[in-house]
């Protein structure tokens, strides 16, 4: 009986989504008469030592994932279960994407002081982001806000809100809806007032190219509309070079199903814009082809402007 080993960083978030990919590939492991076990293993990551530190400035948010992808190219776990969002484009050699699960809600959600809605903060309040896709687009509705950089895990923002002068902070949806704190969310922004990270939502399920019995059991596990979209999202990150962090946002999602044989159609809005919010720059389109979409709308941002924003940021 094969036994996987689940390399996981140790963060309230990566335990339990790593613990949730495990228990329904248990499951369909069952149902599929696949005879294996998990074993989890708990790695400490760079990123996790050096949490005060702005994540930019040492390296983007590809240091969660490098060594726990060390490990699995030097065969010390077998798979990673990594949020979407924090992937770099590319994988090294030797690795490969075994599966895209379905998607957790994809939107930003604001966390306040006692109220209810973005609309609702009074004049001036202080928001807490580290993220320069929220700031922008907080700032674009939003120019009177005050926005301050605030870092570390979930838990920690939400410690950071409750002990520090914050009127409200903004987090993924998905991984307060993970970890059971939905309860702490005051509200919800739309995609239309705030488009989330490329993959926000998402999981992506990593292991060797060269594990055929894990190639086989991730396969199981894949949802095809989101690994659709996500592939449209980060063909336009990967068009705009948006590794490190920049102020982008994408999302894409099936909006008509394939007949026969044609795929189905995806929509996808991309942005981006300059950190005070002032230049927001956003364009939809349809198509059936990820990759191809992904690349059109960065082209027309391009056209626009965007890779002068963004080039602006990087410096
Ligand atoms: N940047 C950190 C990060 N990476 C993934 C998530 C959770 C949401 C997801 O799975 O997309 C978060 C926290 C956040 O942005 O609030």
């Amino acid at each position: 009986m094969r036994t996987i080993i689940v390399g996981t960083r140790q963060s309230a978030l990566a335990l339990t989504q790593t613990g949730q990919a495990v228990e329904l590939l248990k499951q369909l492991a069952a149902e599929h008469g696949i005879e294996c076990q998990f074993e989890i293993k708990k790695i400490v990551t760079k990123g996790d030592r050096i949490l005060d530190v702005t994540l930019s400035k040492v390296g983007g948010k590809g240091l969660f994932v490098k060594e726990i992808e060390q490990a699995l190219v030097d065969g010390d776990i077998d798979m990673a279960v990594h949020s979407m969002k924090d992937m770099p484009f590319e994988l090294p050699e030797g690795l490969v994407v075994g599966a895209i699960p379905k998607r957790e809600d994809p939107r930003d959600a604001l966390i306040t002081r006692g109220y209810g809605s973005l609309q609702e903060l009074p004049q001036g309040a202080l928001v807490g982001t580290s993220s320069l896709r929220r700031a922008s687009q907080l700032q674009h509705l939003r120019p009177d806000l005050r926005i301050e950089s605030v870092r570390g895990n979930i838990d920690s923002r939400l410690r950071k809100l409750d002990e520090e002068n914050f009127d409200a902070i903004m987090l993924a949806a998905a991984g307060l809806h993970r970890i059971g704190w939905q309860d702490r969310i005051s509200a919800y922004l739309p995609p239309e007032e705030c488009l989330p990270a490329v993959g926000q939502g998402a999981l992506c399920i990593e292991c060797r190219g060269g594990d055929a019995f894990m190639l086989d059991l991730l396969g199981k596990f894949q949802h095809e509309p989101t690994a659709l979209a996500v592939r449209a999202e980060r063909a336009f990150l990967g068009r705009l070079n948006g590794g490190c962090q920049v102020p982008l946002g994408a999302y894409a999602s099936v909006s008509e199903e394939g007949s026969g044989s044609e795929a189905p159609l995806l929509t996808l809005t991309g942005m981006v814009g300059t950190p005070d919010g002032v230049t927001m720059l956003k364009e939809t389109a349809s198509g059936r082809d990820p990759e191809a979409l992904g690349e059109l709308i960065a082209n027309k941002l391009v056209e626009q402007g965007a890779e002068r924003i963004l080039a602006e940021v990087r410096e």
